[in-house]
């Protein structure tokens, strides 16, 4: 079996989460196979072959959604994105549409910035399992608000990858008594969400008006830009472009879905947002959520 993480990350917090529980069941069920008297690692007997870490599979970088990932029923992928507007970003439909499972085992995971995952995960969990994954289990997490550096903070933190380890040593558990065709079988893992899925969340003011940020973009202030070029790189949506290697990037004109990649890995800080209803957004965010700690959702 081979154990793949695939993820789109903006701002790290997915990528680290699902790294580390693909790390982790890898890890386990080797040594919980290693123990097993008289059985060969992968417990083959229970239909499931020996275990091995394969490659990540991020596909943040728009260059990487132009590519079509198929899997077999060897595959194990733990995959991940952020809950945007309470629900899987739109921008990745199309590409997920694309996947092709072949009957590979899939724990898909969500990271949400301590608002609310709302349909994000049912949404995932279907998505996966209509393009051919068994999804065996699931997860929401937290992770720190792309638009804030006080929401959440530091999330996922050394509490929540201890949940996450805790998580795949119980996945690992379940896989080990079902055995490959008790795990289809019990496919797809309940998950909250409602089915049919909800409208996109709505950023709303204090007396009930929809606040727009769709066609917001961060600025950038020139003086600080030392054109390292990192902000191209971060961009999933490769609305950031350098004209000139070494040169500030030119104003944003393209998509952009406000993950604030080029935001938070810019190592000078010099991206910033000036709009009124993305700051009263973010700040009202911060007002809500910032004072409570919601805990992950684990499913099996
Ligand atoms: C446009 C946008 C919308 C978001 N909507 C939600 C949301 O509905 N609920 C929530 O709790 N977090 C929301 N978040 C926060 C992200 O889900 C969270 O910060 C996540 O950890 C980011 O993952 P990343 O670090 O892999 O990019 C939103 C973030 C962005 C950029």
């Amino acid at each position: 079996m081979n154990i793949t993480a695939m993820y789109f990350s903006g701002t790290g917090t997915t990528k680290k989460m699902t790294a580390a529980i693909a790390d982790e069941l890898t890890e386990i069920k080797i040594s919980q196979d290693k123990t097993t008297a008289g059985e060969k690692p992968g417990s083959i007997k229970a239909g499931i072959k020996p275990w091995q870490r394969a490659e990540d599979i991020d596909f943040t970088p728009p260059a990487a959604r132009r590519e079509i990932y198929r899997f077999t029923p060897d595959d194990l992928v733990v995959f991940g994105v952020p809950v945007i507007a309470g629900r899987v970003p739109n921008v990745l439909l199309k590409f997920l549409d694309t996947l092709q499972g072949g009957g590979a085992l899939a724990v898909p995971v969500v990271l949400y910035g301590n608002r609310n995952f709302d349909d994000a995960l049912i949404e995932l969990r279907n998505i996966l399992q209509d393009r051919g994954f068994y999804a065996i289990g699931a997860a929401a997490f937290i992770g720190e608000h792309s638009f804030s550096r006080i929401l959440a903070a530091g999330r996922p933190d050394s509490s929540d990858m201890e949940l996450s380890r805790d998580f795949a040593r119980k996945l690992a558990g379940k896989i080990r008594r079902l055995g490959a065709a008790g795990l289809r079988e019990a496919a797809p893992v309940p998950v909250d969400g409602a089915d049919p899925i909800r409208p996109y969340y709505k950023p709303q003011d204090r007396n009930g008006n929809h606040i727009n940020i769709l066609k917001v973009k961060p600025k950038l202030h020139a003086e600080l830009c030392s054109g390292c070029g990192i902000c191209v790189s971060a961009c999933p949506m490769g609305s950031v472009v350098q004209e000139n290697p070494g040169q500030p990037p030119a104003p944003i004109t393209g998509i952009c879905i406000k993950c604030c990649g080029c935001v938070k890995k810019c190592p000078r800080q010099a991206f910033y947002f000036d709009d009124p209803g993305f700051i009263y957004h973010k700040e009202e965010l911060e007002d809500m959520y910032a004072g409570i700690r919601r805990e992950p959702d684990l499913y099996l």
